[in-house]
């Protein structure tokens, strides 16, 4: 996508040869940074720390986190250890296993001495394949969307979270159908859940979508349901970082929430997804580890100085007493049976075994279940 008319990426790779760019998203909406990643260790805590995050981006920049620890030493040891360390930067989102598991695969039967050139080769294809389905999950995406515009007003959509371009290589997987229809002249706005306590909707999507001119309104979660029940919302499209062979959808925390209330609303409840974020040895999302992330980030929110001695300063503030205990699970699962439906590169999945295969056939020996 665009950053002030130019294109932009979340990650790619330097023209020396030598390193993998990122967005710092830790510091937008306040700052645009750019951080250069030269190591695997570099790699990894741009991982674990968030400066990177959506599941197919983890993926990408783990895939070249491979890359980087290979320049150094291509030994099987090594790519063992990168392996190893990568997968252990965040337990929740499917495609940094799947992307580890395909590095692997790739590059073991080579010879050490060209390995690296090839790590490079495949990091980059995992990069430009995601692209393609996030493409591909936009144009099934605004399908749904067209078919929901009328005259006169706009189609309201809510989205929770950031799962925009920023989440992915580009296009987003939520937003990619957002983004196609706004250019295609269909009329939408999007409401955008704030997403406690990291409020990556607040500051990632909210960002996203303004530097694209799409019409949004930031909300408090607790919004959404209010808004339901008004006849303000038309559709709700969200990201995932693991759906299991049962349709079931794991996503930041709240994701849940915001199902039950279209429910009850009658509200179409999408999820977008490209198929690596799709763990098919799982029966049900039972099994999904949920990551447990630092109480500080319920204890504490970070903003920007306005005015005072510190101006143009983010600083954490306390908004909970010392003493209180905070708990932070970051993601939630939601039951298949509250997915509408789950929009992917190859079109529309039902939420179940069956309708993944229906469009993914190729997997069938692989879909845990029945
Ligand atoms: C397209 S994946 C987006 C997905 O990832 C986010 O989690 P995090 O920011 O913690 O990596 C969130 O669950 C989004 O829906």
């Amino acid at each position: 996508m665009k950053v002030k008319g130019q294109p932009m990426r979340p990650i790619r790779a330097t023209q020396d040869g030598r390193a993998v760019e990122i967005i710092d998203q830790t510091r937008l909406p306040h700052d645009f940074a750019l951080v250069r990643l030269e190591t695997l260790e570099e790699a990894a805590l741009a991982i674990r720390a968030m400066l990177v995050r959506g599941a197919p981006l983890i993926g990408a920049t783990a895939a070249y986190g491979v890359w980087l620890a290979l320049r150094r030493d291509a030994t099987d040891e090594a790519l063992d250890k990168a392996c190893q360390s990568l997968a252990a930067t965040r337990p929740t989102a499917i495609n940094l296993r799947w992307a580890l598991e395909d590095m692997r695969a790739t590059l073991t039967p080579l010879p050490a001495a060209e390995r690296a050139a090839a790590a490079f080769a495949r990091a980059g294809a995992i990069a430009e394949e995601d692209v393609a389905m996030n493409h591909a999950i936009g144009r099934h995406g605004l399908g749904l969307i067209e078919k929901l515009a009328r005259p006169g007003r706009p189609v309201n959509i809510l989205t929770h979270c950031n799962a925009g371009w920023l989440a992915t290589v580009d296009w987003g997987t939520a937003t990619s159908p957002i983004y196609q229809a706004h250019d295609a002249g269909i009329p939408v706005h999007v409401w955008v859940d704030e997403t406690r306590p990291r409020n990556q909707g607040a500051s990632l999507t909210a960002w996203e979508l303004a530097n694209h001119g799409v019409p949004h309104t930031v909300i408090a979660d607790n919004a959404g349901g209010h808004l339901m029940q008004q006849g303000e919302v038309d559709m709700a499209i969200v990201g995932t970082d693991r759906t299991t062979a049962n349709g079931d959808v794991c996503n930041k925390i709240g994701t849940y929430l915001k199902a039950l209330a279209a429910r009850d609303n009658d509200v179409p409840f999408y999820v977008a997804l490209p198929s690596p974020t799709i763990d098919w040895s799982l029966a049900s999302g039972d099994a999904i580890p949920i990551e447990q992330r630092d109480a500080r980030e319920v204890t504490h929110v970070w903003g920007r100085v306005e005015e005072g001695s510190e101006e143009g300063v983010v600083l954490p503030v306390r908004v909970t007493p010392e003493e209180s205990p905070a708990a932070n699970p970051a993601f939630d699962v939601t039951p298949a049976r509250l997915v509408t439906g789950l929009i992917t590169e190859r079109g529309i999945a039902e939420p179940s075994r069956e309708g993944l295969l229906a469009l993914f056939p190729e997997m069938r020996l692989k879909a845990a279940g029945e």
